[in-house]
């Protein structure tokens, strides 16, 4: 382990300073797209000012034989495209495959200057991303970046859940980290064949004696580990995402998932196709009438000590602290997104009067 003397040294001579803090930008839909699947890159100008943030996948998804075309496909569409304040981020393939290496070599040195952050899958544990952070600093230098290229971590091993927090604590490069659902249920062994969301057999079933048929009651498969990345995030200053929900078709179930993970601490999910764009961006944005309570507690708690009473209901320093979290949430989104700064201020105006 580093010295916390040298946490935040370069790790390659001529290598831009490490961030001290992870810059919150918006990112409530991570939306993937193939870019060596020319219709799909057609789309990215048209997509930029739709979602927070565009990811070129290099990893699954990609067949093995169009890798190649795919990592020259993102070059071509970063070199091409104007990002605006979307942000550009890229899943590599995993670090035991043949193609990893040079994902980070091409990427780095030819648009390391329009990628935010690399996603790196199948993280294990903190060696993955010191792996990493090394080569990311020798590339930096060689490209004569002059900002640090930031990583994300995905969990989808069993090995990777036992080390989460050490894992969101390996690096000041770390951005955040999302859940891999697909990958860690065939890690896990867990018997289901789905990209996230519920499953109809893992229920819990009411006690005997009352109502005929017992009723059932479907479980969240994913809570624990969803929960445990939470935690590790926040205790270490990084960003939490849900991952992807696969069934495309079953929007309503997608944002009963999404908004789950909303609720939970997370600040984005992944969009796979574009339907679930409109999705992510609904629930990732806390509601109008939420945002004007929470700036309605803030102004009536002054300092924010002490205790008052609003509408019936007991505000204190803890209140105070979950409205400020709403609030400054809503004005970072609010600064990228005009409809939203107009929904938030109308409904701050309608709770004033
Ligand atoms: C477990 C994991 O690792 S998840 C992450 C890896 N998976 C991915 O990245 C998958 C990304 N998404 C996709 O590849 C596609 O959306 C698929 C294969 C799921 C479905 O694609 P299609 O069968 O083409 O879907 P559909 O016919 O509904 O598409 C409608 C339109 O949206 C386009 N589209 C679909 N997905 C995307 C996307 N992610 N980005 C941009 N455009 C897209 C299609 O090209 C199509 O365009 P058209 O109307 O001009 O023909
Ligand atoms: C997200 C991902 O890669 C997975 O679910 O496997
Ligand atoms: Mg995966």
């Amino acid at each position: 382990m580093r010295s916390a003397k040298d946490f935040f040294r370069p790790l390659a001579v001529g290598a831009p300073a490490p961030l001290r803090e992870v810059p919150f930008r918006p990112s409530r839909m991570i939306h993937f797209f193939d870019p060596g699947n020319e219709k799909m890159a057609a789309k990215v100008p048209a997509l930029v000012s739709e979602v927070d943030v565009l990811l070129g996948n290099l990893e699954d998804a990609v067949a093995a034989d169009r890798k190649e075309a795919a990592r020259a496909g993102l070059v071509k569409t970063a070199r091409a495209t104007d990002f605006g304040g979307t942000q550009l981020w890229t899943r590599i393939n995993s670090l035991d495959s043949p193609w990893a290496l040079d994902d980070l070599v091409t990427l780095v040195t030819e648009i390391g200057d329009r990628l935010d952050v690399v996603m790196v899958p199948k993280v294990e544990g903190p060696q993955d991303i010191h792996y990493v952070d090394r080569l990311l600093a020798q590339l930096e230098a060689k490209a004569a970046l002059t900002r640090p290229i930031l990583v994300h971590a995905i969990l989808e091993t069993a090995a990777g859940v036992t080390a989460v927090e050490e894992i969101a604590a390996a690096s000041p490069r770390m951005q955040g980290i999302s859940l891999g659902p697909a990958d860690l249920a065939a890690d896990r062994r867990m018997k289901t064949t789905r990209v996230g969301g519920g499953h109809p057999g893992y229920l819990v079933r009411e006690d005997p004696g009352g109502r005929a048929p017992r009723a059932t009651y479907q479980q969240d498969l994913w809570h624990y580990t969803l929960a445990r990345m939470v935690d590790a995030c926040a205790a270490h200053g990084i960003l939490p995402y849900y991952g992807p929900f696969g069934d495309i078709q079953d929007t309503t179930a997608c944002e009963d998932q999404f908004r789950n993970a909303f609720l939970l601490g997370c600040v984005g999910a992944w969009s796979l196709h574009p339907v679930q764009i409109g999705i992510a961006r609904r629930v990732f944005s806390p509601a109008p009438q939420e945002v004007a309570w929470a700036r309605r507690v803030i102004a009536a708690m002054g300092d924010g000590t002490g205790a008052v009473m609003i509408d019936g209901k007991m505000q204190d320093d803890a209140t105070y602290k979950q409205c400020r979290v709403v609030a400054e949430l809503a004005d970072a989104l609010a600064a990228r997104d005009p409809e939203l700064a107009r929904a938030y201020a109308e409904a701050t105006e309608e709770a004033a009067r």
